[in-house]
């Protein structure tokens, strides 16, 4: 099973429970061979929108399907997706084999595919163990294990990362990347960002049930920007914004510097000034800090240096999920705000 077959496509999904509307008409693609994160706030929707995937809710309206198809009219649904709602799903008395057994008898698997998941999972040596003395790291293995057992080419995890210690987290990572690397479709759902931060390819972020942004992080991360400490701040930043790196005007922020929280406040600034997203950017942080979006620290550093103007520090940073999705839930709010404002001339 590729490509088609393997993808998930949620279309104008909608759920709601009485006055509830947990999910909202929410559309979006997730591809094989890449771990997409599912990210949103507590209450967002994801679980939600999981279990629509999984057949466990039904839509209110629009469709979830895997391949094309509800997960109820998979064929064979455990051999197509492996889900993992709850990291307490095995029962506490049973041993991880007995656990694993039961599933593959349900699902006509044989005992030596318990005993290759057991080993897959690195859970042979607590195997015969109860599992009401199991670590949460090896209650989410073993629920891998049984998500596994149909070596479904499509996997859907929710919160897989919730009480690892840093050591599961890192094994999470690279279990999952394996899986990606063989050509599956991984949707792995959290509200902790930064436990996806080197994890995830692709991203679907959602807020109160509605799509915020979809596609690969770093498209939506951007460019790195780059962090320029300089005694000659201010000439740099008129230097940097009057730079023409391939004869278009820059758009420039000029920020409001000096303002008691240290945040850069962006203010459009330039008469003319281009307005696609990876146009060159100056924020003023305060304190002799600039913070330059569209420009690479080399640029940054030769012009410095042929205008005689003096950098103490500089450094590349990379976009920051947590910081990205705090700025992108942001954005939709002020769209919100300017929507009301536009409609009834008042702002929210
Ligand atoms: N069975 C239900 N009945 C009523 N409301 C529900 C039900 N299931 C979910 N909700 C509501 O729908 C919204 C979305 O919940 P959901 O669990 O899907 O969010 P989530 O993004 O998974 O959150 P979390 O990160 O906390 O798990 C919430 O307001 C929740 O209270």
């Amino acid at each position: 099973m590729t490509g088609d077959r393997q993808k998930i496509e949620v279309k104008h999904l909608t759920k709601r429970y009485g006055e509830v509307t947990a999910v909202s008409d929410l559309t979006f693609t997730v591809e094989p061979g890449v771990v997409t994160g599912f990210l949103g706030p507590n209450g967002a929707g994801k679980t939600t929108t999981m279990r629509m995937l999984t057949g466990l809710v039904s839509p209110t309206s629009g469709t979830a399907t895997i391949g094309g198809r509800p997960y109820a009219q998979l064929r064979r649904p455990s051999r197509t997706v492996g889900a993992v709602f709850d990291a307490n799903a095995c029962h506490p008395g049973h041993t991880a084999r007995d656990h694993l057994r039961v599933y593959a008898a349900m699902g006509g698997y044989p005992d030596g595919r318990v005993t290759e998941l057991l080993d897959l999972l690195d859970l042979a040596g607590a195997a015969d163990r109860r599992t009401r003395g199991f670590s949460t790291g090896m209650r989410q293995r073993l629920n891998l294990a049984t998500a596994l057992l149909g070596d479904p080419r499509v996997l859907l995890l929710d919160e897989p990362g919730n009480g690892l210690d840093p050591d599961g987290v890192r094994w999470l990572r690279g279990f999952l990347r394996r899986l990606a690397g063989e050509g599956r479709t991984v949707l792995i759902s959290s509200h902790v960002l930064s436990e996806l931060q080197q994890l995830v390819e692709d991203v679907v972020v959602i807020r109160r049930g509605e799509l915020v942004a979809a596609g690969p992080w770093s498209r939506l991360a951007g460019p790195p920007s780059v962090l320029v400490h300089s005694p000659d701040a201010d000439r740099l930043a008129a230097v940097l914004r009057d730079h023409r790196p391939d004869g278009d005007a820059p758009r420039v922020d000029a920020a409001a510097s000096g303002r008691p929280d240290g945040h850069a406040a962006r203010v459009e600034a330039a008469a003319g000034s281009r307005t696609d997203g990876d146009a060159p950017r100056v924020d003023a942080l305060g304190g002799g800090r600039l913070r330059v979006h569209g420009l690479g620290a080399p640029e940054v550093a030769d012009l410095a240096a042929a205008h005689r103007l003096r950098v103490h520090e500089l450094v590349t940073e990379r976009a920051d999920l947590e910081q990205r999705f705090l700025e992108l839930t942001k954005e939709l709010t002020n769209e919100l705000t300017d929507e009301l404002t536009d409609d009834t001339g008042i702002a929210a």
